[in-house]
């Protein structure tokens, strides 16, 4: 069955710290291509890869991987609040096939999800209940993290069991590219924060508020200039986003997560769910990238990709 892909950034920033007009424009249509690729796609199912950010998973049990047959959006910044449209049956035979190949997924029927999968279901088909989903938890921001190989092999693996669905599936990958925003870091937090990493389920209004807020600051003073995160890496995003493109995918294998960070930042990780994503899609024959948009934006912290493909044996349109 055709099988197509859209891998995008996310951030909470947008609408709360915006850039230049021109730069939101080019955005916004950027993500209007995206939205009629997906609408001529016409998927049955959705398979989307994505982080966490310490509102879902927690270090009192932190698994690298978790496929959900269930799943409830937390509503951070603002995002649709609620059960995601999960295919129970699609998922459950995704994990068969990723446990039988030898990756230790975990697997949930109810797992906790935030922005980093609610944003990119509502910037992408409009809600986070428009079309069945799959989704996939990718630990990309608490540390350890395992190698980036494994990654592949996940993407690997479930493209070969979304092979076997008889549906039209499109991989999603959300996160990244280039990135270091004010995520606490368990080894450097103190106590209190670890205590919030560990179990920091279900936060108060206000105290949910006030870590957005101090993103929202982070950003604003990153883009005047004074803030202290890690710069972003335009050559680093583009060398990635090539490489993805080329289908010449294991040569990630040999990026060391220590190298991710000192290049690109600690949320660098996040575009595991784009390995994934283009390695799911990979596993499906030959594919092309049909479209790439890229801008390094400090207002939201991110080096900010939208990309597009499809295998060459798929057919665009339903
Ligand atoms: O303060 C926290 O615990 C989490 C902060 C947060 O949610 C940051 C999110 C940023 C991104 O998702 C991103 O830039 O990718
Ligand atoms: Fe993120």
């Amino acid at each position: 069955m055709p099988v197509a892909l859209c891998a995008m950034s996310h951030s909470p920033l947008m609408g709360r710290n915006d850039p230049d007009q021109e730069v939101i424009d080019a955005v916004d249509a950027a993500f209007d291509h995206a939205r009629r690729f997906i609408a001529d796609f016409a998927p049955d199912l959705i398979v989307i890869f994505a982080p966490d950010h310490y509102n879902g998973v927690f270090y009192d049990l932190l698994p690298p991987f978790c496929i959900g047959a269930g799943a409830q959006s937390v509503g951070d910044y603002g995002t649709e609040a609620g059960p995601l449209d999960v295919d129970r049956d699609a998922a459950r035979t995704i994990t068969r096939e990723v446990l039988d190949s030898g990756i230790d997924a975990a697997f949930s029927e109810r797992m906790h999800v935030d922005h980093g999968f609610a944003q990119a279901l509502q910037l992408l088909v409009g809600s986070i209940i428009a079309v069945p989903t799959v989704p996939i938890f990718i630990n990309s921001v608490a540390e350890p993290l395992g190698p980036v190989s494994r990654v592949r092999l996940l993407g690997e693996t479930v493209g070969r069991a979304a092979n076997k669905l008889d549906k039209r599936v499109l991989f999603v990958g959300s996160g990244g590219l280039s990135h270091d925003p004010p995520i606490p870091q368990f080894t450097s937090s103190p106590e209190q924060v670890r205590e919030r990493l560990i179990d920091g389920r279900n936060p108060s209004d206000a105290e949910r508020k006030a870590r957005e807020q101090r993103v929202i600051t982070a950003g604003r003073d990153f883009a005047a200039g004074t803030a202290t995160i890690q710069p972003l890496n335009p050559h680093w995003d583009q060398h990635l986003l090539e490489i993805l493109a080329s289908g010449e995918l294991e040569q990630i294998d040999t990026w060391t997560n220590d190298w991710f960070v000192e290049q690109a930042g600690h949320s660098s990780h996040e575009v595991r769910t784009w390995i994934a994503a283009y390695a799911a899609l990979h596993a499906n024959g030959p594919y092309q990238v049909t479209s790439s948009f890229y801008r390094a934006i400090p207002e939201w912290i991110a080096g900010f990709a939208i990309t597009t493909a499809l295998t060459l044996s798929s057919n665009h349109t339903k």
